[in-house]
This record gives structure tokens, C-alpha cells and sequence, in this order.
């Protein structure tokens, strides 16, 4: 699955539900063997969430905006197939997300790119089930520090710290994802046991999660801190 949504596959609403809508293609497809995410946009793998989807919307749109968040979120890290995030540019917040909901991580070795959840920076908390993979994924300290900081990482440091398991070069991100793909057969069940308490999680408080989410994302403040961030960014472009 080749993400393609210009400039930057951010994740907005229309996008989240056309890679749900896949991920349940392949999953019911008895021929797919596994799943291979990259991006097809040169040097971003995802920018995360759109943060327009977060700024000066209405609470039903926000609603359901983070119902789809989860949705694909509860698809690919609950997913049946063996998944391999092939990691072909920079990877910041609910991009990191995604790439954590896969099985195996592989990431063009340049230190030009980066990955992690830097919510912090936007202003805004983590929700528990980003936090929850992260930590299944490096765990609780470096998940700790990692959040309070906004940490973003370059290749070096998110191999160091397991947040990736192997970095390649550039060009060869597609060849390495597709023969480590090969090596692997369908998953255990072991992956469904250390997974589901965390899934489980999500599942039991989808519905309050949502109201969170709402009721945090449309207050003044943090309105207000998602505004400041968009000007940074289109700043520095310039
Ligand atoms: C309880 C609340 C929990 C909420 C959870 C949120 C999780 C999230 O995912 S929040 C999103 C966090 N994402 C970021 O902070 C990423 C910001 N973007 C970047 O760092 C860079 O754009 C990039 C490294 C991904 C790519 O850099 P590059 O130089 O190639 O492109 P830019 O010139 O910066 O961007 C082009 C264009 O795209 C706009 N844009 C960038 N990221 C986003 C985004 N996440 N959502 C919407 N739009 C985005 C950027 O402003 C530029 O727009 P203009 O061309 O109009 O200036």
C-alpha cells in the first residue's frame, strides 16, 4: 500500500477512510500473504494527522474525524497479515503511529528524515493508545522522556532506541521490506496475545475517547496553540 496523498500524506478524513477501506480489502483478500506501507511521495512517509482536520471545526466533524484516527489505528495494529512499514521519509506523530502499527520497521538511512510523536510541540497530549504503542514498542522510559520532549529522531537514534529495526539505504527500502516480507509467513498467534490487552483497551473506551478528544481539540486554548503551529510550519517554508 503506496500512500499517496499530496503534499505531505497528511492524514485527513477522506484519506484515513480510503487506507481503512483497503487494509479491509486485503485483509479479506485469501491470496495477500501481507501488507507493505510506503509512501509514494518523495521524502515524507507521513505527516501525521492533518492538522487542518483539528483547526476551527466543528465538534461532529472532530468526532468524527478521530473515529476514523481509531479505525485505522484498531486495523492495522489488530491486522491479520504480517505488516512491514517501509519507511521511505520523515515520520512525524500519527505517521510514527502508523509505522508502529506494523510488525517490522525498515527506514531509508538518511539523517535528513525523522520519527516520533511530537505532540508536545503542537501543544497537544498524546491519547493513551498512541502512548500504549509506543511503549509496547521501546518502552516506558524511553516512552516516557520521548513524550514529554516531543522527541523527534533521526535514523541513528530511533534505531538505538528500537523504534525502528533496521535502517537501509535509501534506495533499497523497497527491496529490503519485500524480502524480509518473504521470510515471514503468516503471523501467530502470539502476535494477536501480545496485542489484544491493548486493543482491548481502545475498544472498551472508543466512545469516551472521542468525547475527550472533542471536547480538548475545540478548546480556545489549544486552538489557539494548533494556530501558532500552523503559522511555524508555513514560516518555515519560507
Ligand atoms: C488529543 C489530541 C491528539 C492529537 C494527535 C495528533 C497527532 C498528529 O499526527 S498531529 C500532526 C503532527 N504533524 C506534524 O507536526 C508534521 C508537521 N510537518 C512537518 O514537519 C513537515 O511538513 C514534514 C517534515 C512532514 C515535511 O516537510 P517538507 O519540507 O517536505 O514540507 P512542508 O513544506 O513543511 O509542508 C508542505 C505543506 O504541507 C503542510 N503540512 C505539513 N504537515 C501537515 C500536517 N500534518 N497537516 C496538514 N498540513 C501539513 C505544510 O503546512 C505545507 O503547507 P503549505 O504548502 O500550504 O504551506
Amino acid at each position: 500500500m503506496s500512500l499517496q496523498n499530496p503534499p505531505v500524506n497528511s492524514l485527513s478524513l477522506e484519506f484515513l477512510t480510503d487506507i481503512c477501506i483497503s487494509v479491509e480489502k486485503l485483509e479479506m483478500d485469501k491470496t495477500c500473504r501481507g501488507l507493505i506501507i510506503t509512501s509514494s511521495l518523495p521524502k515524507v512517509f507521513s505527516a501525521g494527522l492533518d492538522i487542518m482536520e483539528m483547526y476551527g471545526k466543528s465538534p461532529e466533524r472532530c468526532g468524527e474525524f478521530w473515529r476514523a484516527v481509531q479505525e485505522m489505528w484498531l486495523k492495522l495494529y489488530g491486522s491479520n497479515m504480517v505488516t512491514i512499514a517501509a519507511i521511505n521519509g520523515s515520520s512525524p506523530a500519527g505517521g510514527c503511529l502508523m509505522s508502529m502499527t506494523c510488525d517490522y520497521r525498515i527506514m531509508a538511512d538518511n539523517p535528513r528524515y525523522s520519527i516520533g510523536l511530537n505532540e508536545t510541540q503542537l501543544g497537544i497530549v498524546a491519547p493513551f493508545w498512541f502512548k500504549d504503542t509506543m511503549t509496547n514498542t521501546v518502552g516506558h522510559r524511553t516512552t516516557e522522556l520521548s513524550l514529554q520532549l516531543g522527541q523527534m529522531y533521526n535514523p541513528a537514534e530511533a534505531l538505538k532506541i528500537g523504534l525502528v529495526d533496521q535502517l537501509v539505504p535509501e534506495d533499497q527500502v523497497s527491496h529490503y521490506s519485500h524480502t524480509n516480507h518473504d521470510q515471514v509467513t503468516t503471523p501467530d498467534r502470539s502476535k494477536s496475545m501480545m496485542r489484544k490487552p491493548t486493543i482491548d483497551k481502545l475498544t472498551s473506551k472508543r466512545e469516551a475517547d472521542i468525547q475527550n478528544f472533542v471536547s480538548f481539540i475545540t478548546k480556545d486554548s489549544i486552538q489557539k496553540s494548533i494556530g501558532m503551529y500552523l503559522e511555524m510550519l508555513k514560516k518555515r517554508k519560507r
